[in-house]
C-alpha cells in the first residue's frame, strides 16, 4: 500500500494504529528491532506474552518478532524484488528494480528468467507500474517480509523441496487500499489539487504540527476547508477525510446528514454556538499525553504537568458540556449519529467533575503570576500553615535585622537588612565598601560573618542568627512546591482516571470539527449534498470545478453522464458489488462508460475532466459537491493521468511517467474505479502517441462488464479519421462548443470560448488561433494557417513549400538580369563607374 502517516509519535504512543489495528487481522507482524520496547508492546498487549513469532506456525494467532533495522532497509528490499520470482518456478520471472538503479554504477544487465536480458530502464517501469516505489517505507516492510518467507522457507525445508517451493511461493505483488477507503495516490492528489502542500501519503515523516499548519496549503480543495477546521485534532482528521475518502456509503452518509443538518436555518444559532466552543478545545489526546509525561517526570521542567495542560483539561470540560447542551437543543435531531455520539459519551457529571477538580484545586491566577501550579488556599492545611509562614517571614525579618542590628556600631544599624532567598535562604546584607569591596561592617571580631557573595551595593553575610533560622524556616519555599507538586500530581492521578472519557470526547469534537468545516466550506462555496448510489453510474447536473470558479468571472456549469461497468468488482477487497442491466438513459440509449473530450485548445476540457474527478472525490470525503445536482456511484479508486509531475528526484523522463501513471491505472481499476486521462501519449512521437492512446482506450473498452468509467481528452484526431478507435456502445464522444468567425481579419479573433459541453466530436484543434491569442506574431501564424490548410488538401507540403511567391520571382528574375549584364559589361577605365552605370545608380 502508499505510506501512510499515522499522525506523529504521540498519536503513536496513543495507541493509534489504525492499519493494523482496524484492517488487518494479523497473525505474524515483524517489527525492525529499532522499535522502542514501549511502542512494541502496545501493538498488541493482550498477547505479548505468548513468545517469539519465529516459532509461530501460519494460522496461529498474532505473534510479534523482532528483526534486524536491515532487513527493512530500502536497498535491500529492492534487491529482494529484485530477485523475486513470482508464480511457478518455471514461469517466466519477473525482476523488480528500483529508480536508485538507473544512477548505479554497475550497468549489469539482469537476467529475465526466460533467458532474455531485461535492461535496468525496463525493469524500473515494470516495477513502478506494479507498485509505488516512492512509498519507501512500504517498500522496506514488504523487502522483511520477503525475507521472512525465504528463512522459513531454508528453515523448515531442505533444499530442493518441492512442497517447500509450492507452499512459500509467492504468487503476485499488487498494491491494496485499506478496506474502507478509497485508493488515491500522490499523483492524484496533486494533479486534481486536493492537496497541494507536501502532506500527501508519501510524507510520514512529518509531524502532526507541520500537517496543521495551514501556512504552506496553497489553492486546494483541502485548503477551501481546512481553514474552517477549529481545533487541533479536527484539523487532522479533516486531513484523514481528504487523504483518505470512504467507499463505505454509511459513512458517507452519517456525515453528509449531519451537514444537511446543521445547514439547516433553525440550526444557524447552534451552529454558530458550536464554533465558538471549538475554538477554544485542545486535542486531549496529546494533553493526556504530557500529563503522563509531567507526572511521570519526564525532564527537569516537567516536575509537574504545567499550568497550560490544566487550564486547557478545565476548558475542555467546559466546552464540552456546553456542546452537549447545544446538541440537546437542536430540533429533531434524535436520529442523527454524531448527536447521539455526544450523548453517549459526554458524560456531563463526570465532566463537571473533571473541571470541578482542576477548578478546586488550581489557581490560575496565581499561578500565571509565578509561572508555576499553585494550589489553592483550602485544599490543604499544612500547604496553608506552610504559606502562612511563608507570608509572615517580612515581619519575622524585620525583627531578625533588629537582633543584628543590636551588635553592630551605633552609626550603621540603620543600613542593615536581613533577607531571605528561597534558594540560599536567609541573609544578613550590609552596604558595600566600594574601595575595598567588602561590606562596611563584617561582623563583632570574636565571631566574623561568613561572606555568601557581594553584589555591586551589596555584600550579604550569614551569622549565627540567621543560620539557626535557616534550619527553622530555610527550606519553607521548597517544601511548599514540593506540597503542591503532591497535591497535583495526585490531582492528575484522578484526571488520568478519566482518560478515556476525554480522549474520546476529543476525537468527537474532532468529528464535530469536521463537519462543521464541510458545512461552512458548502454555505461558503454553494455546493449541494450529494446522493451516493450504489448503482455504477456519474450522473452530474451543473457541475462545476470548486478551484477554476474562483479564477474566472464567469465559469460555465457543465453535466455528466457516465457508467461503469456492471459486473462484480473484479476486487474482491472491495465491499461495492453491482450487478444490473447496462445502464440506460430515459430515450433508451446506453450511458456511456468512456467519453472522449476533443476541440481546441483552451477550450476546457481538462479543466472538465479534473472537475468530474473532484466532484467524485469530494462526494467520497463525506462533503457537499459544487453543482447543482450530483448522483455518485461508489467509486474505489479515482487515478489520473494529467498533468505531468516531473521530478528531478524522480529520475525519470516525463513521458516514462505517464507511461507508469497508466500502468498503475490498468492494473488496478475495476469497474468501480474512475479514470481520468488527459492526453496521454503526447510526451512522444505523435505516431507512436495515437497508437498507445488508442491501444489504450480500446483495451478499457474491450473490459465490457469490468468497463471503468473513464474521462479522457485527446488531439489525435488521427485514432478515429484513422479506425485506431472503432465505433463503440460503451465510447461517446463530447467537446466544447466555441464560435468561429472566419470573416473576422484578426485571427485571435476569430474564435469565442463558450465552455459550453456538447456530445459529438470537434475535429479542430483551432492550434494556430490559440497561438495568436497567445502572442505568437500574425505572420507566423497565417503561414502555419495556410500549410495546415495544405496538408489538410493532401498537398505534397515539401513541393508546396518549394513554390515561389510572386514577388521571390520578381526579385530573383531581377538578379538574374543584373547577372547577364554583368557578365557582358563592359569596363571602362574606372570600374567603380561602370558598376554604378549597370546597376543604375547615380
Ligand atoms: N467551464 C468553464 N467556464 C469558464 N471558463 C472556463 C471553463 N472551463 C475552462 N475555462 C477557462 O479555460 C481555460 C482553459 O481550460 P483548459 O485548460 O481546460 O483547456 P483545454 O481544453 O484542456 O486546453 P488544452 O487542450 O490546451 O490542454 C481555463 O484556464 C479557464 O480559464
Amino acid at each position: 500500500m502508499e505510506d501512510i502517516e499515522l499522525g506523529g509519535p504521540d498519536l503513536i504512543e496513543a495507541r493509534e494504529f489504525p492499519i493494523l489495528k482496524t484492517f488487518i487481522d494479523p497473525t505474524i507482524i515483524l517489527v525492525s528491532s529499532k522499535f522502542d520496547d514501549t511502542v512494541l508492546e502496545k501493538l498488541d498487549p493482550e498477547r505479548r506474552n505468548m513468545g517469539d513469532g519465529d516459532s509461530a506456525v501460519y494460522g496461529m494467532p498474532a505473534l510479534r518478532s523482532a528483526r534486524p533495522v536491515s532487513e527493512f532497509s530500502y536497498d535491500s528490499a529492492r534487491s529482494r524484488l529484485v530477485n523475486l520470482k513470482l508464480g511457478h518456478e518455471d514461469g517466466p520471472r519477473i525482476t523488480f528494480m528500483t529508480p536508485g538503479d538507473l544512477t548505479a554504477e554497475s550497468s549489469e544487465d539482469c537476467m529475465a528468467g526466460d533467458g532474455a536480458v531485461e535492461s535496468r530502464q525496463g525493469q524500473l517501469l515494470r516495477l513502478a507500474g506494479w507498485i509505488d516505489v516512492d512509498s519507501r517505507v512500504t517498500v522496506g516492510c514488504a523487502g522483511a517480509v520477503l525475507a521472512y518467507i525465504h528463512r522459513k522457507r531454508a528453515a523448515t525445508f531442505l533444499p530442493g523441496d518441492v512442497a517447500a517451493q509450492t507452499m512459500h511461493r509467492i504468487s503476485t505483488i499488487e498494491m491494496f487500499t485499506l478496506a474502507g477507503s478509497m485508493f488515491v495516490n500522490a499523483d492524484t492528489l496533486l494533479s486534481l489539487q486536493i492537496i497541494q502542500s507536501e502532506s500527501h501519503p508519501h510524507s510520514h515523516n512529518q509531524g502532526p504540527a507541520k500537517a496543521n499548519s495551514g501556512s504552506k496549503e496553497g489553492l486546494s480543495v483541502y485548503g477551501l476547508f481546512h481553514t474552517l477546521a477549529r481545533t487541533p485534532q479536527g484539523k487532522l482528521l479533516l486531513r484523514q477525510y481528504f487523504l483518505r475518502p470512504s467507499t463505505n456509503s454509511e459513512v458517507i452518509n452519517e456525515r453528509l446528514d449531519s451537514i444537511s443538518f446543521l445547514l439547516r436555518t433553525e440550526n444557524t444559532e447552534q451552529m454558530d454556538t458550536l464554533v465558538k466552543n471549538l475554538s477554544s478545545i485542545k486535542n486531549m489526546r496529546t494533553v493526556m499525553i504530557n500529563l503522563r509525561k509531567g507526572i511521570n517526570g519526564n525532564g527537569p521542567s516537567q516536575r509537574c504537568p504545567s499550568n497550560s495542560i490544566w487550564a486547557g483539561i478545565r476548558l475542555f470540560a467546559y466546552h464540552a458540556l456546553q456542546i452537549k447542551d447545544c446538541f440537546q437543543g437542536v430540533i429533531g435531531g434524535d436520529w442523527l449519529v454524531i448527536r447521539n455520539k455526544v450523548m453517549e459519551h459526554f458524560h456531563g457529571i463526570q465532566l463537571a467533575e473533571v473541571g470541578k477538580s482542576i477548578t478546586e484545586i488550581i489557581d490560575f491566577e496565581l499561578s500565571r503570576d509565578n509561572c508555576r501550579n499553585v494550589v489553592r488556599q483550602g485544599v490543604d492545611h499544612d500547604l496553608d500553615e506552610l504559606k502562612r509562614t511563608y507570608e509572615g517571614l517580612e515581619s519575622l525579618l524585620v525583627q531578625v535585622a533588629q537582633h543584628v542590628a543590636q551588635s553592630v556600631p551605633e552609626e550603621l544599624d540603620a543600613n542593615i537588612n536581613v533577607v531571605f532567598f528561597p534558594q540560599i535562604g536567609f541573609l544578613i546584607a550590609i552596604p558595600q565598601d566600594p574601595i575595598t569591596g567588602h561590606g562596611i561592617f563584617e561582623g563583632p571580631e570574636d565571631a566574623p560573618w561568613e561572606k555568601v557573595f557581594t553584589t555591586e551595593e551589596f555584600a550579604y553575610y550569614k551569622n549565627e542568627n540567621v543560620i539557626e533560622m535557616d534550619s527553622y524556616f530555610g527550606d519553607i519555599y521548597e517544601r511548599i512546591c514540593d506540597r503542591e507538586i503532591e497535591i497535583i500530581h495526585e490531582l492528575a492521578e484522578k484526571i488520568l482516571q478519566y482518560e478515556d472519557l476525554l480522549t474520546s470526547a476529543s476525537d468527537i469534537c474532532a468529528e464535530i470539527d469536521c463537519i462543521m468545516a464541510l458545512a461552512q466550506g458548502a454555505r461558503n462555496h454553494n455546493l449541494v449534498r450529494p446522493r451516493l448510489t450504489e448503482s455504477n453510474i456519474l450522473d452530474i447536473r451543473g457541475g462545476r470545478h470548486i478551484l477554476q470558479e474562483k479564477v474566472v468571472p464567469n465559469f460555465i456549469p457543465n453535466d455528466t453522464l457516465l457508467a461503469g461497468g456492471e459486473g462484480e468488482s473484479a476486487n474482491d477487497q472491495q465491499e461495492i458489488s453491482s450487478v444490473g442491466p447496462q445502464y440506460r438513459t430515459e430515450d433508451g440509449s446506453v450511458v456511456p462508460s468512456m467519453i472522449l473530450v476533443t476541440g481546441p485548445n483552451f477550450s476546457g476540457k481538462s479543466v472538465y475532466l479534473k472537475q468530474v474527478a473532484i466532484i467524485v472525490f469530494m462526494a467520497h470525503v463525506g462533503s457537499f459537491v459544487p453543482a447543482t445536482r450530483a448522483d455518485i456511484g461508489l467509486t474505489d479508486k479515482i487515478m489520473t493521468r494529467v498533468a505531468t509531475r516531473e521530478s528531478v528526484s524522480r529520475n525519470q523522463s516525463a513521458f516514462m511517467i505517464d507511461l507508469q501513471q497508466i500502468s498503475v491505472a490498468l492494473n488496478l481499476a475495476t469497474n468501480r474505479s474512475l479514470l481520468i486521462i488527459d492526453e496521454f501519449g503526447k510526451g512522444t512521437d505523435s505516431h507512436d502517441g495515437a497508437g498507445l492512446a488508442a491501444g489504450v482506450f480500446n483495451h478499457l473498452l474491450e473490459r465490457g462488464d469490468q468497463c471503468p468509467k473513464i474521462l479522457g481528452a485527446t488531439h489525435f484526431h488521427e485514432i478515429f479519421e484513422s479506425g485506431f478507435l472503432l465505433p463503440h456502445e460503451r465510447l461517446a464522444f463530447g467537446h466544447f462548443e466555441v464560435r468561429v468567425d472566419p470573416q473576422s481579419q484578426q485571427i485571435d479573433e476569430q474564435l469565442t470560448y463558450l465552455y459550453n459541453y456538447k456530445q459529438g466530436r470537434s475535429n479542430n484543434s483551432y492550434g494556430t488561433v490559440c497561438a495568436a491569442l497567445n502572442g505568437i506574431p500574425s505572420d507566423i501564424t497565417n503561414r502555419a494557417e495556410k500549410l495546415v490548410l495544405l496538408a489538410a488538401r493532401g498537398e505534397d507540403l515539401v513541393a508546396a513549400c518549394a513554390v515561389l511567391s510572386e514577388s521571390e520571382t520578381k526579385d530573383l528574375e531581377e538578379a538574374e538580369d543584373i547577372a547577364k549584364a554583368f557578365f557582358t559589361m563592359q569596363v571602362s577605365d574606372d570600374p567603380k563607374e561602370s558598376l554604378k552605370e549597370l546597376l543604375g545608380i547615380k
